[in-house]
């Protein structure tokens, strides 16, 4: 029988497909008119380019890639030789190409493009910075002239999307296998039951889990075709993938292991690595964490038995490549470019030979979620897809790998942010332009594949994890008895853990002793105040929005940060989160000079990480009680679920009545009798 809100297929890709272009429309056009409109340096100190570069030397790096060193120019080098600050980093899409002359500021980024060479930053040092050229474009262009290079919009990703989209669009109903039709609910998912897995008892590589862990485990490795792992903060979500995945391989089953990001799949490689069984991490190996590489894919396609007739080609085409810079002549320099890219078509075929020997043999395949649409797994197919912070996936980002395999483990949290939508119109009412077909209602690019399940299918097709090992149970208690139905448990070793206990000498103050602190800034003394990026002021109005700052909530999480220093906390251990870009930058230089090694971050940039003492200074303070995007409260689940022994509050309880779910914070704070004191009491001290 199927659930009501059974989805009609093709209208679903057709939504997606449709909201997909518009944001990738708002993505490009961001950058484009930042590009088109900023002088290079304006360019380079938005973060989105390195000027007066020149070419210092090039090989052939993994993949047979060109790999291009670029250090400054030394017309206009400074004395040390150093880059100039930038913004560009290890994994982004950038185009090569020579600087426009002074005065030439209109740029188009097709222009550019055509003229320049694409390729992936595969290393960034103060001196240098390195490129791989993507295979199909000249190293030509490059030599002897002075460079820039500029960061692109990323639209692999969308690509690969909307691959997946229409591929899904255009299938036919009685292709639907029985995992497709439970996913979109023209099905109900086959019942699970007892704990026994094929008839037997569990034995656990770690026994230490906890009995949620264990029964999430037992739930995903039983459910036939779909399993949702909830995992509030703290919980050992990827604790407990690493036992679901050698489980799966107990049981002889080929799997796939994707997340949305390069860090949250290369976490599990790393964790999976001392299980000593055969992996494959897909990917560029620019993008993935120096632990991983020896069992990326590039690099086993060199090391491996099947990877030495792989290596004489690139001998080869080194040795060519050397020899051009050697010439002088057009003629022979361009027979040269000849045979490399004979070369580099027999390099291509044994390599893909060498490739799917390695997919072939592996049991466990790691992928980004649009990684695993790569040539490489084209004819791969899995048992299992496990998906891991799938609450912050694109929901078509997810049916790349799904539309290889047959069932889904998907791990995350959705009371916590979903993925980062940029485009204003990502509602499906707007996106409506092509309405030839019919678009599903109400259908947003934020709902996840996480969230548009549990709706679909209910709770049933879920387990929660209850335990907690992060956070002073004081912390803890509010988000779960307001989000997570009040089932968190802190664990023993965590529960009662103050600063004052930290393996390092910290006084017994008012401030180490107590886990969670409201300071309160109400009274109209510390109002909020508008602010435009700089970027935003040159580039055109309205890409980066408005953002907001409070120099007296600055000013008082100095003061706390002093006093927790003073008694000892090191600055290493304490982190600030704000929601607000133009709070952080406000506040960012003076805290980095005055406490080295204090991290500062915007909340969503704060997502999955913990620190000892956490400080969130909300900046809202009007007299409209308006707390903008403030008042999401996934966002203040992120911001108060980040520390493991102190939780600082700095805002105006005044105007953060307009937020339910602060109002409720300020009354759970008074209720049971947690400090509050007044901004005036930290000023007098
Ligand atoms: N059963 C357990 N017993 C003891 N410690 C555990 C257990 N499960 C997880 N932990 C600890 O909890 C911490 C968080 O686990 P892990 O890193 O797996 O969580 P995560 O899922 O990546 O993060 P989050 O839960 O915040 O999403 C780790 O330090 C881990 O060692």
């Amino acid at each position: 029988m199927a659930p009501k809100d059974a989805v009609d297929i093709p209208s679903f890709a057709a939504t997606q497909l449709a909201l997909l272009e518009a944001e990738l429309q708002s993505e490009l056009s961001e950058t484009s008119s930042l590009i088109s409109n900023a002088s290079p340096t304006a360019l380079q100190k938005a973060g989105l380019a390195i000027t007066n570069l020149s070419l210092s030397s090039q090989r052939t790096g993994l993949g047979g890639k060109t790999v291009v060193e670029l250090g400054p120019d030394s017309a206009t080098a400074s004395k040390d030789g150093e880059l100039a600050e930038h913004g560009v980093r290890t994994g982004d899409i950038v185009v090569v190409s020579e600087m426009p002359s002074g005065s030439a500021r209109k740029r188009e980024v097709m222009e550019l493009e055509s003229k320049g060479s694409r390729g992936v930053v595969t290393r960034v040092g103060s001196k240098a910075v390195w490129v791989a050229l993507d295979e199909r474009e000249g190293e030509e262009g490059v030599g002897g002239k002075r460079l820039w290079l500029v960061k692109l919009a990323n639209d692999v990703t969308y690509k690969r999307m909307n691959q997946t989209m229409q591929r899904l669009q255009k299938m036919k109903s009685d292709e639907y296998s029985s995992f497709v039709r439970v996913l979109f609910g023209l099905t109900t998912p086959s019942p699970v039951s007892g704990d026994l897995v094929e008839g037997k008892e569990v034995e656990w590589v770690d026994p230490s889990l906890n009995d949620s862990q264990k029964d999430a485990i037992r739930f995903a490795l039983t459910s036939k075709e779909v399993a949702l792992i909830h995992g509030p903060p703290g919980t050992g979500k990827t604790h407990t993938l690493i036992e679901l995945i050698l489980q799966m391989l107990k049981q002889n089953l080929r799997v796939l292991v994707c997340g949305p990001s390069n860090i949250s799949v290369d976490n599990i490689v790393e964790r999976l690595a001392p299980h000593k069984i055969s992996i494959v991490r897909l990917g560029h190996p620019a993008r993935l964490l120096p632990s991983v590489l020896n069992h990326s894919l590039d690099v086993l396609t060199q090391t491996s038995d099947a990877a030495a007739i792989v290596q004489d080609v690139r001998k080869e085409m080194d040795t060519k490549q050397a020899s051009i810079r050697k010439t002088k002549s057009g003629r022979e320099r361009r027979e040269i470019y000849g045979q490399i890219k004979d070369l580099r078509r027999e390099f291509r075929e044994r390599e893909k030979k060498c490739i799917s020997t390695l997919i072939g043999s592996s049991k466990v395949v790691l992928a980004t979620l649009h990684g695993a649409g790569g040539f490489q797994t084209k004819d791969e197919v899995f048992d299992v897809v496990i998906i891991d912070e799938a609450s912050q996936a694109l929901e078509a980002q997810c049916w790349v790998p799904l539309l290889r395999a047959s069932k889904v483990v998907l791990a995350g949290d959705h009371l916590q942010l979903p993925p980062t939508i940029k485009s204003l119109n990502s509602k499906t009412t707007k996106a409506k332009t092509r309405d030839s077909e019919e678009l599903v209602k109400g259908m947003t690019l934020e709902t996840t594949l996480f969230d548009r399940l549990l709706r679909l299918h209910g709770p049933g097709i879920k387990r929660m994890l209850t335990t907690q090992y992060r956070m002073h149970e004081k912390i803890m208690r509010f988000p779960s008895d307001e989000l997570y139905e009040s089932k968190l448990v802190a664990a023993d070793a965590v529960k009662a853990r103050l600063l004052k206990d930290l393996p390092y000498e910290v006084k017994e103050t008012e401030d180490t002793t107590e886990p969670l602190i409201f300071f309160d800034t109400q009274g109209g003394d510390f109002p909020e105040k508008n602010e435009e990026e700089e970027v935003d002021k040159k580039a055109g109005k309205g890409m980066m929005g408005e953002s907001k700052s409070n120099e007296m909530e600055a000013a008082l999480v100095k003061q706390h940060v002093r006093n927790l220093v003073d008694a000892g906390v090191k600055p290493d251990d304490i982190a600030i989160i704000t929601p607000y870009n133009a709070q952080l930058a406000l506040m960012s230089r003076e805290m980095k000079e005055a406490f080295p090694g204090i991290e500062l971050g915007s909340v969503d940039g704060f997502q999955g990480r913990e620190k000892e003492a956490v400080i969130v200074s909300l900046v809202r303070s009007n007299a409209q009680h308006d707390c903008g995007f403030v008042a999401e409260k996934r966002r203040l689940n992120v911001a108060m679920t980040r520390p493991r022994r102190s939780l600082t509050i700095i805002g105006d309880s005044e105007t953060l009545q307009g937020s339910k779910f602060l109002k409720r914070w300020m009354e759970f704070l008074e209720e049971g009798d947690l400090r509050y004191p007044s901004a005036s009491a930290l000023n007098s001290q």
